[in-house]
């Protein structure tokens, strides 16, 4: 794969290739944890062969810095697999599209119209709306004691504040039905296929893929049908339509078509309501592993808030402090794209002293520099107090964390990312005290994961909310 001048090159290190697989033997496991395993062997700039395609594994906060600050500019394509060209709608979106104008024009298309502060605002309403539906739905549950399925009503959540309620639940089973069906291609370009086709995911991924597809196209009709209403508060939806019919009046270049309207409505479940949703479920299931931190983050909460608020809204997050601590620790321990977007480099460059050629798939693991032991104390652990003295934050400036990415491929999102997070946490600790079932204990909670590109808590999160005097 490499030419011989590239031989010749000082190489990082990696374990040793197989012929045609090269190493896909060594990562029997989840591909982050593989990645670390490995990586405390060869060294935190790492050179693995995915089938045939060169791939560099970044591990140190060094080594990301220098990634993503010096050279996001060579490096910030995507390599290309067949479930990220199904989901991406032939790359017509953003997260899996090549670096070049037409990801340029629509990533600035969606930040300026769809992200940007004052967009964020008229989203705003929409989440204290779809919070007081959980509340209630939660009230309900806690007068019967009973448990509630709180990974599914959180995606639920997530869901409604982009799009209305109708069909929220038909998007909550085609997405269960997604992360089943995703397997190995959305990581390893042409071998995955191979093996996807051999254990029959890529049939799995065809249809879930079709099924999605009628269903954003459901979507698109009902918000295209003349007459409809919409209301003070659009949803995302009504913004790209109303984007949609915009475009084709003047004579931009650029034109939205229905494959980017739809690729943008699967980035944006796919990054942003998963991901919003995941974040939410490890939150509470390290809050009831550490009944010593759910009381403490509660009772800031509930002295700063009082506790006769009906309704929560954006400012009252503004005056907590060790609440956001909690979020930011969920962040550290549990990021939802623990490798991130894999990037392509578009040139030779160096990292970390290390020679990488062009077009050399490029992960940066920043599951594995979160909890870096040289990083951080007892970096396993979930102790939100450790950012009481520090100012390491995770938008995207300090490599110690990076749930959201750096540099040119930064989540456009993050913003409205961790609202809807902070947001749907708040409700959860201020209205209830929150239990196990019964016969329940902390031991039996199941903290496996399970995903590759978006990796979640594969057993579902159920606890028994008592409504909170
Ligand atoms: C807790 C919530 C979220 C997390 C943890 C998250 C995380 C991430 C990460 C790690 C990336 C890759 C960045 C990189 O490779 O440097 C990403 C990309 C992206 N995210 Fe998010 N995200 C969240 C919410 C959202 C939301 C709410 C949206 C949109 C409404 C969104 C849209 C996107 C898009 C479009 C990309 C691709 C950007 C590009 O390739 O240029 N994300 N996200």
């Amino acid at each position: 794969i490499f030419s011989k001048k590239h031989k010749r090159g000082n190489l990082p290190p990696g374990p040793q290739k197989l012929p045609i697989i090269g190493n896909l033997h060594n990562l029997n496991g989840l591909a982050h944890t593989c990645f670390r395993n490995l990586s405390q062997k060869f060294g935190p700039v790492m050179l693995l062969r995915l089938g045939y395609v060169p791939t560099v594994v970044i591990s140190s906060r060094e080594g990301a810095e220098e990634a993503l600050k010096t050279h996001d500019l060579e490096c910030c394509s995507r390599p290309e697999t067949v479930a990220t060209r199904m989901l991406s709608y032939n790359f017509k979106d953003i997260g899996f599209a090549p670096y070049g104008e037409e990801w340029k024009a629509l990533r600035k298309l969606v930040v300026v119209e769809l992200l940007n502060a004052k967009k964020l605002k008229s989203f705003k309403y929409i989440r204290e709306e779809e919070n007081d539906v959980l509340v209630k739905k939660l009230r309900e549950s806690a007068l019967t004691g009973s448990p509630v399925n709180l990974t599914k009503a959180l995606f639920t959540l997530v869901a409604s504040v982009f799009i209305d309620e109708d069909n929220v639940a038909d998007l909550v089973h085609k997405f269960e039905l997604l992360i089943d069906g995703f397997a190995f291609s959305d990581f390893f370009p042409g071998v995955g296929w191979f093996i996807d086709q051999i254990s029959g995911q890529n049939k799995t991924l065809n249809n879930v893929f079709s099924e999605l597809d009628t269903f954003f196209q459901k979507v698109l009709d009902e918000h295209l049908k003349p007459g409809r209403r919409v209301s003070e508060s659009p949803d995302v939806v009504d913004v790209m339509v109303d984007l949609m019919k915009k475009q084709g009046k003047d004579g931009d270049s650029f034109k939205l078509t229905t494959d980017h309207f739809k690729g943008i409505i699967s980035d944006i479940f796919l990054a942003g309501v998963n991901t919003s949703a995941i974040t939410l479920a490890w939150a509470m299931t390290e809050l009831i592993r550490h009944p010593r931190v759910m009381k403490k983050v509660q009772d800031e909460i509930r002295t700063i808030l009082g506790d006769k608020k009906e309704r929560l809204t954006e400012d009252d997050l503004s005056q907590l402090h060790y609440f956001k601590l909690v979020v930011k620790e969920t962040f550290r321990l549990h990021p939802a794209a623990p490798l991130l977007l894999p990037r392509e480099t578009m040139s030779d460059i160096k990292i970390q002293g290390y020679d990488i050629p062009a077009k050399t798939q490029m992960i940066i693991n920043i599951y594995s520099i979160a909890r870096d032991p040289k990083l951080w104390t007892n970096p396993d652990e979930f102790n939100p107090d450790r950012f009481l003295e520090s100012s390491i934050d995770y938008k995207g400036l300090n490599f110690e964390m990076l749930p959201f990415g750096s540099g040119r491929r930064i989540c456009p999102g993050m913003m409205m990312g961790i609202a809807n997070v902070e947001m749907g946490l708040l409700n959860l600790l201020y209205f209830f005290d929150w239990g196990l079932p019964e016969g329940k204990t902390v031991r039996d909670m199941d903290l496996e994961e399970t995903g590759s590109i978006i990796v979640s808590k594969k057993a579902t999160l159920e606890l028994v909310p008592f409504i909170h005097n």
